[in-house]
């Protein structure tokens, strides 16, 4: 096992190491605002859905957006089975919140009686 002195650093291999992580912390940033966009359009969708009584999950549009991306992600030298699962990651829980959605809807038109 090796040890660490990190008192022992190279000055510039320290400086090199702090200018990657900001980049690394502008692109986590980055991440989580167009994260938060996506969820805002799928909050939309399900909202749209459950009005017109549209199933949460849709299997055929899911294929489709693993195909494009994995298709995007071989462009970019990403590994497609990653994009995939980072795909499936984030749908299953906008399936989740479009179930609850659907929920909420249908309990609100119990109680008023339609
Ligand atoms: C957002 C939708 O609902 C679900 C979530 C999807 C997504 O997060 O991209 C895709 C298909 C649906 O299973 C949709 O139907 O477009």
């Amino acid at each position: 096992m090796t040890t660490s002195k990190p008192q022992e650093v190279d000055p510039a291999v320290s400086a090199e190491l702090a200018r990657l992580r900001d980049s690394i912390d502008n692109i986590d940033a980055a991440v989580v605002h167009m994260l938060a966009e996506r969820f805002k359009c799928t909050q939309q969708v399900g909202h749209l859905k459950a009005a017109h009584q549209l199933p949460p999950a849709d299997p055929s549009r899911e294929a489709q957006q693993i195909e494009r991306l994995r298709r995007l992600a071989e462009s970019a030298k990403l590994d497609p089975a990653f994009a995939e699962k980072l795909l499936n990651f984030i749908i299953a829980e906008v399936i989740r919140h479009h179930e609850r959605i659907a929920d909420d809807a249908g309990g609100a038109a119990a109680d008023a009686g339609e």
